[in-house]
């Protein structure tokens, strides 16, 4: 089997490939990363090593680079590329667009002209917007979201159903919740509190600190990713979510108890605009193929500390 995995030197990406090539060592993996400021150089280092890796730079819009790669023969293909920060996205809404939506058509349509077995879009639970203080997200819960961020793997995930019922190409969606582990960019939640702990620097909490996020620890997200290409259904979105349901504050004083740190480091700072209240996933259908989470949250954090602790020189010289 070959694979093409695009966005693999990213956070989520370089995991599902740790996972993969233990789990698949017989598959080949064809790694295409644009290497923006998430990729990761210490990755490229490992693909090297991996006779079954073969790593490509470039983009997922650059149309002519994708068809080389697709004359080489590929079977799948898990697109994880993309621009995934929602405050850069308020920031500078240009690229996300640009990556995430026409990237995404570019490579749907490379994919329609070398007619791939299965393409697997990686998305996220953001496209349904924000919830109450109750409900979950299903996978038919109207698409509504509110960053640019969101509405463009919205617009991604449209397109790539578009593809489906109007030239057949075998795709599915999966819509994970909040990952977290190691190799993510401290520029998200909880790598930037263990590594602002870390430095006695203040932590940044956006408004109340009260808007929850459901967590899943990246492994679960990764083994959810192989059974979905392998199990689940053609034209289907599949939700995936870890039943972690915390606050912003509750994250933060977990990370500070393990670290031993002071909780008046926590600085409560201007709200994020459009800020979502609360995330939360319906996971039964995805569960119904055999899925389950294997990490409780506290051992999952406790294990992604460790490994922030122990490479915390390397993180902030190279991340
Ligand atoms: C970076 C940062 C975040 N926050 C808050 C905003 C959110 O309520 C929560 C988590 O923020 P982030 O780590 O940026 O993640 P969030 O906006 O939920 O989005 C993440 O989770 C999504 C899945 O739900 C992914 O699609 C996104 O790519 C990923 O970035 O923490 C703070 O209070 N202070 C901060 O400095």
């Amino acid at each position: 089997m070959k694979v093409l995995v695009t966005g693999g030197a990213g956070f989520i990406g370089s995991n599902f490939l740790n996972y993969m090539s233990s789990e698949h060592p017989d598959d080949k993996f064809i790694i295409l990363d644009a290497m923006t400021y998430a990729g990761n150089h210490k990755h490229l280092i490992t693909f090297r090593k991996n006779p079954n890796f073969h790593f490509v730079k470039g983009s997922i819009t650059d149309r002519a680079l994708l068809e080389d790669i697709f004359k080489m023969g590929i079977d799948r293909i898990v697109n994880f590329a993309a621009e995934s920060h929602v405050d850069r996205s308020i920031l500078d809404p240009d690229i996300f667009v640009k990556t995430n939506i026409l990237g995404t058509q570019i490579l749907l349509d490379t994919a329609k002209k070398y007619a791939v077995e299965r393409f697997l879009q990686i998305s996220t639970d953001e496209v349904y917007g924000s919830l109450g203080e109750t409900g979950l997200f299903t996978e038919e819960t109207p698409l509504a979201p509110s960053s640019p961020y969101s509405a463009s793997k919205a617009g991604s995930d449209l397109l790539v159903i578009s593809y489906y019922q109007t030239y057949g190409l075998p795709v599915t969606i999966i819509r994970c919740s909040n990952n977290y582990g190691p190799y993510q960019f401290p520029e998200k939640l909880i790598p930037l509190v263990i590594m602002n702990a870390l430095n006695h620097k203040p932590l940044p909490i956006y408004g109340d600190g009260l808007n929850v996020r459901d967590w899943l620890y990246v492994e679960d997200h990764c083994r959810a990713i192989d059974l979905v290409m392998q199990k689940g259904k053609v034209g289907s979105v599949y939700n995936v979510g870890g039943n972690n349901e915390k606050t912003n504050l509750q994250i933060v004083k977990m990370i500070l108890a393990e670290l031993e740190k002071p909780e008046s480091l926590i600085t409560f700072v201007k709200d994020r605009p459009g800020h979502d209240r609360r995330y939360g996933i319906d996971a039964t259908k995805i569960k119904k193929l055999g899925w389950q989470p294997q990490y409780a949250l506290e051992f999952g954090l406790k294990k992604t500390i460790k490994w922030y602790v122990e490479n915390q020189g390397w993180v902030q010289e190279n991340m």
